[in-house]
């Protein structure tokens, strides 16, 4: 079995003069979800609309669903995509959409279309015109007509651009109920980069055009010092109790606090063993790991090392 979804391999794209991407190497593996980040102008639409066949590369070379070059349109038929704005048919129903999408992929079947609205909350708005919709529900749509067919590959294109925060959340459980009930690999970019955090498991990081980082959701928490942080009285007891009890990893931070960089540890137990061996919890408290942090740290790092080569 291939786990590579998606493999981009030094691919560029030049408009005219400009150099909208260049030599970007990106790699999603099944079952990802995968939050692309970048500053507006970094260029994820434009990568975006290159894996869906919507722009032609300059250069390189991009794998999808094990096809590439001339066979390339067959794992086309098995992505889904919202780019931009949603595309729907203003006049139509939502259910009227669904319909002309399904026959659009050679789909009979009547229940795809009522599974497919249950799927996104839309099942009250079935007979509602499209351009009668709310954004949210205009999203969801749009999340609809991309998902009916049931790919294996989707890429969203800032799908949570202007939702409120119920709407948010909404979009955030539908994604997680994609990649977890249905398998789907997902490729997302949002300027939310808290949702973004939430969502995803792994992170591509593109800063003028360049894929500057690829990180895991692991390895972003492990630089952002993620975890449980004790405050105690005796320090270097509390670390030689963790150490002999299996707690590992965690940091001594200074004269007074601990981080267990498990998050799957529970809190009470480690409470239980540190009070048992005569140590004393004064306070604890729960560290996410930052996107944000991470984002601005490294672009921040980028910026000094152009200035510097410059
Ligand atoms: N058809 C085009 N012709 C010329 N330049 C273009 C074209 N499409 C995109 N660009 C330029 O390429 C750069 C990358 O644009 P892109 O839309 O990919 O950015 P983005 O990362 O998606 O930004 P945002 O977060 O604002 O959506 C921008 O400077 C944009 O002006």
């Amino acid at each position: 079995m291939n786990d590579v979804i998606l493999d981009i391999r030094a691919v560029s794209k030049r408009f005219g003069n400009y150099q909208a991407l260049e030599n970007v190497n990106l790699t999603v593996k099944r079952g990802d979800v995968y939050g692309l980040i970048g500053e507006n102008g970094a260029g994820k639409t434009t990568l975006m609309k290159l894996i869906t066949g919507l722009s032609p590369l300059t250069q390189g070379q991009i794998t999808l669903l094990g096809e590439s070059a001339q066979h390339y349109h067959y794992a086309l038929r098995r992505t889904g995509a919202i780019i931009e704005t949603p595309v729907a048919f203003p006049n139509l129903t939502v259910r009227q959409n669904l319909k002309v999408c399904a026959i659009q992929h050679g789909l009979q079947d009547a229940q795809i279309i009522d599974e497919t609205l249950e799927f996104v909350h839309l099942v009250k708005k079935q007979r509602t015109r499209a351009k009668h919709l709310s954004l949210g529900q205009r999203q969801r749509l749009g999340l609809a007509l991309a998902i009916l067919p049931r790919p294996d590959f989707l890429v969203l294109d800032e799908p949570i651009n202007g939702l409120d925060p119920t709407g948010i959340i909404d979009f955030r459980q539908l994604i997680k109920r994609l990649s977890e009930e249905r398998d789907t690999t997902i490729l997302i970019s949002s300027h939310i980069l808290s949702e973004l955090y939430q969502v995803s498991n792994r992170f591509g990081i593109i800063h003028h055009g360049q894929l500057i980082k690829q990180v895991t959701k692991e390895e972003l928490d492990e630089a952002n010092q993620a975890g449980l942080i004790f405050t105690v009285d005796k320090v270097q007891l509390a670390s030689q109790t963790l150490d002999q009890s299996g707690y590992a990893p965690f940091d001594v931070l200074d004269d007074q606090r601990i981080l267990i960089k498990d998050n799957n540890v529970t809190a009470a137990n480690v409470n239980q063993v540190l009070v048992e061996n005569g140590v004393a919890v004064k306070a604890l408290t729960h560290q996410e790991g930052s996107l944000e942090q991470y984002y601005t740290d490294l672009l921040a790092k980028e910026d000094q090392r152009h200035a510097k080569s410059n």
